[in-house]
């Protein structure tokens, strides 16, 4: 048995980044820029306006009188200059004319025909937004998973079509003769394939484009069948069929179809049967067939998986740190990652496992917030030990 750590590592290096493919901007949503977008104007590209009012030219005082020679909007530059005296009724977003050092805001004007008179209580700000304030032609939105803002900024740099990571095309395979899919009349001797929802959902998520292949059944060609149907897929998730019993075939299948396995079995609980290597050029990931085993490998080991082929530079879950909430006793030779609950508390919030740790309980983990990491030979821990947890 490896370590998580151990097993991490692995599972990362039979990923390779994709290549990247160009999107229309408003396709982009989500999407991972491996490579910095860099701006190609100036935003603003011209000092503008921030208010509606009337630029002017050089210091003012309460009770200076100008003349309005002119008019700016958002979209019409006034062509002229502003001299000593004059004044461009202007508005929000408009060009500020040549020669105007400063918007007076119309709330501080009388105006009169083509006359406005300042006020008595004059606004310190010049309300005048720099070009290039926002950002300049050439600077760089550095990769990342887009989001909208992203998105936004992408826009008002003028980048119309963007270089993003391919999806990585995972398949998922439920492996067994006792399951059904939901909605289907199961027989009283089988159960719903439960756990692959949740991992195409959470492939998904991560902006993979994830087939949930058909239940392969207990026998050598069936699953040699199934596993011939995820060809193309750069990353093979198999589901159940990990472990020691007779019916536990994929390691065997998947090894003659030309597995090279980089290891099986991990000291990680729930999860210990989990398999990784590499399939005739595809990733793959053996996981343990209990469904929340299956779902935790899923968050520690296919999510990373698929964000290292996406390019994202940090793929590990993000680890946090919480105070045991109760005391709890050693853990065994496996890394345990205990369902549990967050409470809030004074700097960091509080955790208590839930009692029953059983991998086949789905509706614990959906009780769930987080899962609480017992390191593999552990002691025991009081109420108030600083802990770490993976959020879910
Ligand atoms: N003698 C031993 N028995 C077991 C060991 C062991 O070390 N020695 N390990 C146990 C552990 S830990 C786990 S985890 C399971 C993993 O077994 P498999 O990966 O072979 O999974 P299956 O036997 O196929 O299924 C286990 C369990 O999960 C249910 N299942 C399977 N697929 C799904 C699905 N898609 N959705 C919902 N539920 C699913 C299946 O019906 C079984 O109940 O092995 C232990 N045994
Ligand atoms: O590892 Mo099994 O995954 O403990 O239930």
């Amino acid at each position: 048995m490896i370590s998580v750590e151990e097993a991490t590592a692995r599972v990362l290096g039979l990923c390779r980044p994709l290549e990247p493919e160009r999107v229309p901007l408003a396709q982009a949503a989500g999407r991972v820029m491996p490579a910095p977008a860099l701006a190609g104007r100036d935003q603003p590209p011209f000092d503008a306006s921030a208010m509606d009012g009337y630029a002017v030219a050089g210091d003012v005082a309460p009770g200076m009188a100008f003349r309005v020679i002119g008019m700016a909007a958002a979209g019409h530059v006034f062509a002229g200059r502003v001299g000593p005296g004059e004044a461009v009724r202007i508005f929000t977003g408009a060009p500020v004319p040549d020669g105007a050092t400063r918007v007076v805001i119309q709330e501080d004007v009388t105006a009169e025909g083509d006359r406005i008179t300042l006020g008595d209580r004059l606004d310190a700000s010049t309300n005048i937004r720099a070009r290039g304030q926002d950002f300049r032609a050439g600077d760089a939105l550095p990769p990342r998973r887009l989001r909208p803002a992203d998105l936004a900024l992408l826009a008002a740099m003028n980048i119309g079509s963007v270089a993003v990571t391919r999806r990585p095309a995972v398949a998922v395979i439920p492996t067994g003769d006792e399951l059904v899919m939901p909605g289907e009349a199961p027989r009283a001797d089988q159960i719903v394939a439960s756990n692959v929802f949740a991992l195409k959902a959470m492939a998904e998520a991560e902006g993979a484009e994830v087939r949930l292949l058909p239940i392969a059944r207990d026998t050598e060609a069936d699953l040699r069948v199934v596993l011939g149907l995820a060809e193309g897929a750069d990353l093979v998730v198999t589901v159940g069929g990990a472990s020691v019993g007779d019916h536990d075939l994929v390691g065997k299948v998947a090894g003659e179809m030309g597995l090279e396995r980089s290891f099986y079995k991990i000291a990680m609980r729930p999860g210990k049967p989990l398999m990784a290597g590499r399939l005739n050029g595809a990733a793959m990931l053996g996981l343990p067939g209990n469904p929340v085993s299956a779902i935790v490998c899923g968050h520690l080991f296919m999510v990373p998986m698929i964000r290292t082929m996406l390019g994202q530079a940090d793929p590990l879950p993000r680890i946090a740190r919480a105070r045991l909430a109760e005391a709890v006793g050693p853990t065994g030779p496996r890394t345990h990652y205990m369902r549990a609950k967050l409470s809030p508390g004074e700097g960091l919030p509080g955790i208590a496992p839930f009692v029953s740790q059983d991998s086949a309980l789905l509706r614990i983990l959906t009780e769930s917030d987080a899962l609480l990491i017992r390191p593999a030979g552990d002691g025991p821990r009081a109420a108030g030990d600083v802990v770490d947890y993976l959020p879910l």
